[in-house]
């Protein structure tokens, strides 16, 4: 099923939480709703499954106007992040518990054949018998999934459903959650405000900011051709420069530190960890620079730096290098810039 959103906006009191906001999300898609805290996502899922109304703007489910078709009708299936299982209730029936109050009649045996083909589905067979409170957080969310699942909806709405799990477990269901979503096919929309989990999970993501869409694509585009300096700085570490563009060369306190595409005069640089390059003393080539820290972890050596010369920032600068790399604490060097994003500097 095919969910396209119009223009929509949405208003509390006097505040716009959703400013005229339109997405195609096409059938059998995984998209990410990502952005800060505040940035409209739940407010946008919410007018998706019906639980809240729209202001302006128009929702489709396929061809259909869903604008006013009341949440139970709209046959969607929601997991939210505080696992709504009823705790008096076996795992088995809390999924069965959307088939008996439905409007699709089903007889004892086929709920309980479809309760037994959803355990395995999740991986809990065996299970069915616990109570909630008998399974771990990462169980309880598979069984919230599970009950979502069990009455066939068109669409699957997502809020932050693993938020309150381990970065581990997390992992592990996301990964689990895509086979899930590659095996049925359920347009899925998933909110969150974790940058990894978005890339990781969705065939297309879209990054929010106070109530707009600041820019939407795969995990590809959104990384390597990030629109704004928002995306760049809330998709992963960046460092800020600020510099000149002139002629295919970038220019920090006046010396070449990089090539750049089309832009001229000012602009602010944004550069990863890992493409910041680090040349101990003896150059003469790069941005002067102090070590201030050495953080050693599995995948190599992060160093922290102050770097001087106009167009440096005044915060302390990150970026990675081989673990080979023999640097100490207080070392001078040089730094470099293998790869950025760059954008005409914006006039305070
Ligand atoms: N029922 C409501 N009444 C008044 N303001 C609301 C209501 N629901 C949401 N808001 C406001 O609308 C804005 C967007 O909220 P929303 O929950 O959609 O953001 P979010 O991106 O999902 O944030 P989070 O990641 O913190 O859940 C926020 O400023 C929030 O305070």
């Amino acid at each position: 099923m095919k969910i396209v959103l119009d223009t929509v906006v949405k208003t509390f009191n006097t505040f716009r939480a959703v400013r005229g906001v339109s997405l195609e999300i096409e059938s059998g898609e995984l998209v990410a709703l990502l952005g800060p805290s505040g940035s409209g996502k739940t407010t946008i899922l919410r007018m998706v499954a019906g639980l809240e109304y729209v202001d302006e703007g128009r929702i489709l489910f396929g061809t259909e106007d869903a604008t006013n078709i009341p949440v139970r009708d709209r046959g969607v299936g929601f997991v939210f992040q505080h696992y709504a299982l009823f705790p008096h209730m076996t795992v088995a029936e809390n999924i069965a518990f959307g088939m008996k109050v439905s409007k699709t009649r089903r007889s004892r045996q086929e709920i309980a054949d479809r309760v037994q083909d959803l355990l395995s589905l999740v991986r809990l067979a065996g299970l069915g018998d616990r109570f909630p409170s008998q399974i771990s957080g990462g169980q309880r969310q598979r069984v919230a999934l599970a009950r979502a699942l069990a009455v066939d909806p068109k669409v699957l709405l997502l809020d932050e459903p693993f938020g309150a799990l381990d970065a581990n477990v997390r992992r592990d269901l996301r990964r689990w959650l895509r086979e899930i979503h590659d095996e049925l096919g359920i347009t899925t929309l998933f909110v969150t405000h974790d940058q990894e989990e978005a890339l990781d999970l969705a065939d297309r993501v879209v990054i929010l900011n106070e109530g707009r869409i600041e820019q939407q694509g795969t995990p590809r585009d959104v990384c390597r051709t990030p629109a704004s300096p928002f995306v760049t700085r809330f998709l992963g570490d960046a460092n800020r420069f600020t510099g000149e563009a002139r002629g295919g060369t970038l220019l920090v306190d006046g010396q070449p530190v990089g090539t750049c595409g089309e832009a001229s005069g000012p602009v602010e640089i944004y550069v990863r960890p890992a493409d910041l390059g680090w040349q101990a003393d003896g150059t003469q080539v790069g941005i002067p620079a102090t070590v201030q820290r050495v953080i050693d972890h599995p995948g190599g050596r992060r160093l922290i730096v102050r770097a001087s010369g106009n167009g440096a920032p005044e915060e302390a600068l990150e970026l990675e290098v081989p673990s080979t790399t023999e640097v100490d604490a207080g070392a001078a060097g040089r730094l470099t810039i293998r790869k950025a994003d760059v954008f005409p500097l914006a006039q305070a």
